[in-house]
């Protein structure tokens, strides 16, 4: 057994481990970081980057499909496998941001083992003791594979599989309508394959309901078969496929099944009662500042820590927890200010609070400014008109924003910038974007907020009459 001594223990290098590891070491802290499988974690070999790449492989198919502009579409010939080997190549190419070389190259010393505590202040990873001053939980989450009679019996798939798969599957099943299921929907059907996505309840339930809308509107306009209200409840295999059956006694057949419901966190193995970490299903019991209510000198970083799933957030939370490890500061994680997108076509996009929740929050004082994209120039004339911006302001400042259509993602930044700056809606208004681009509909809906102030106020007229005496 060998013997570590070390300033910082990183257990799990995905999104928010590689984040605090190449932070910490980059400003002198000696830092073991501990990985049990692939550097890059769940982000970058089954979860954002390989489902982007197949979206990406999907929409080239559609794109080429459509008749627009003048130019004839035709039916795509889209080989599968080389699909996938897209995905895979885009992996390769992201990965050595991610390796251990590189991680190495800053001085850290990365140990491919799974840790688990031993003590309140020793990880074993291997052959491996570690003692740390400080240790980071950055674990993730793996797919919940839920108790659905059958399940356990019939081939399935989930995100850290879907991807390997090269034939076309001929009909996918997928239970799920979340993100997940939502984007790999689009990608498949795109791809050539029949596809059904059953939901529990209401599918991108997450979002606000006008916006997810106009998404699955456009989903099932591409024929992918999306039903809502259809709680899985037994799966079993038939002479050639798959028979999914909902609680309502419903019967859906198809070829191939993915399980999209949910993560589990990676937080059962970790020898946490060991290491006196307060713990739930939910994720690790921590503070404002993302530090363990139980052992002081652990902290949790990304899903581990039980919020909202997003690379981004790992990467967020990273920052959060340099400044009281390295520089002995104190330091808040907020939540109002995380956008995270939907990278279906449309896409979806939310920053801060939904209509709804602002709606229940601020009452009254809340106004929602709104603009629709088939008013923009941009958007008309590269025929991209579906979607729409709608704002939250209170007392004249976003609380949140949604935005559905093309490049959802990218306009969203505006208002997370404004939100995390907490700056006035005055601000996005005054700001100049350049014409004709698809961001101007951030600021007609800024200026849609000042229209009826400006343009329905009787004292504005008065002063303008007055002005124009002189
Ligand atoms: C299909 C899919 C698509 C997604 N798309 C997006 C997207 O577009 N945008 C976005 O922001 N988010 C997306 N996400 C979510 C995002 O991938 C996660 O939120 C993010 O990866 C979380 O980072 P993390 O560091 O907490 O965990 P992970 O990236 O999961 O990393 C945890 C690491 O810890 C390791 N580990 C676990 N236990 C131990 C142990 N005991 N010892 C050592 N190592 C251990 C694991 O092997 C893993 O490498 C997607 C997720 C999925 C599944
Ligand atoms: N673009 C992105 O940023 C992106 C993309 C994919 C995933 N993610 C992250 O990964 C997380 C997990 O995504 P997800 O889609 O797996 O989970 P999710 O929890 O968002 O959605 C799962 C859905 O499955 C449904 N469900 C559960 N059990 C069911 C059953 N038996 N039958 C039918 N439906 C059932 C639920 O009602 C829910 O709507 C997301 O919350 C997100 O944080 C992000």
């Amino acid at each position: 057994m060998t013997r570590i001594e070390t300033d910082i223990c990183i257990i799990g290098a995905g999104s928010g481990g590689l984040s605090v590891a190449a932070g910490a070491a980059q400003m002198g802290a000696k830092v073991v970081l501990l990985e049990g499988h692939k550097m890059g974690g769940d982000c970058l070999n089954y979860g954002c980057v390989p489902s982007k790449a197949l979206l990406a492989a999907g929409h080239k198919a559609h794109e080429t499909s459509v008749s627009a502009f003048g130019i004839a579409g035709h039916a795509p010939e889209a080989d599968f496998a080389a699909a996938k080997d897209h995905v895979q190549g885009v992996i390769e190419t992201i990965a050595p941001v991610d390796s251990q070389d590189r991680f190495e190259g800053f001085g850290v010393h990365v140990i491919r083992e799974f840790g688990h505590f031993i003590s309140e202040r020793e990880v074993q990873a291997g052959d491996h003791v570690i003692t740390a001053r400080r240790f980071v939980i950055a674990t993730g989450s793996r797919p919940f594979v839920p108790p659905i009679p059958g399940l356990e019996t019939v081939p399935h798939f989930t995100n850290e599989t879907i991807f390997d798969l090269r034939a076309r599957p001929a009909h996918l099943i997928i239970i799920g309508g979340g993100p997940i299921g939502m984007e790999m929907a689009q990608a498949h059907r795109r791809l050539g394959s029949e596809v059904t996505v059953l939901e529990g309840m209401t599918a991108l339930g997450r979002d606000d309901p006008q916006a997810a809308a106009i998404v699955l509107e456009k989903l099932r306009a591409e024929g992918i078969g999306i039903v809502e209200n259809a709680q899985v409840s037994q799966v079993a295999g038939t002479g050639s496929g798959i028979r999914v059956t909902t609680e309502d006694g419903r019967g859906f057949d198809g070829s191939h099944l993915l399980v999209a419901v949910g993560r589990k966190l990676n937080v059962d193995k970790l020898g946490l009662e060991a290491g006196n970490v307060a713990h739930t299903r939910r994720g690790v019991e921590v503070d404002a500042g993302l530090r363990s209510t139980s052992n002081r000198r652990v902290y949790a970083v990304g899903d581990a820590a039980g919020g909202l799933q997003f690379t981004h957030v790992a990467g967020y939370h990273a920052g959060v927890i340099i400044r009281p490890m390295l520089f002995g500061l104190p330091a808040k994680a907020r939540t109002d200010h995380i956008p995270w997108a939907t990278y279906t076509d449309p896409e979806l996009a939310q920053v801060g609070l939904t209509e709804a929740e602002a709606r229940e929050r601020h009452g009254d004082r809340l106004e929602v400014a709104r603009f629709p994209y088939h008013e923009n120039d941009r958007a008309i004339a590269t025929g991209r008109t579906t979607g729409f911006v709608k704002v939250m302001v209170v007392k004249g400042k976003p609380v949140g924003a949604t935005i559905v259509g093309a490049q959802a993602g990218e306009l969203i930044q505006i208002w997370a910038l404004a939100i995390a700056n907490r700056l006035k809606m005055s601000a996005v208004a005054g700001m100049v974007a350049p014409y004709p681009t698809l961001g101007e509909i951030n600021k007609r809906a800024a200026g849609a907020y000042f229209s009826p102030r400006l343009f329905e106020n009787p004292w504005v007229k008065r002063v303008v009459r007055l002005v124009q005496r002189f």
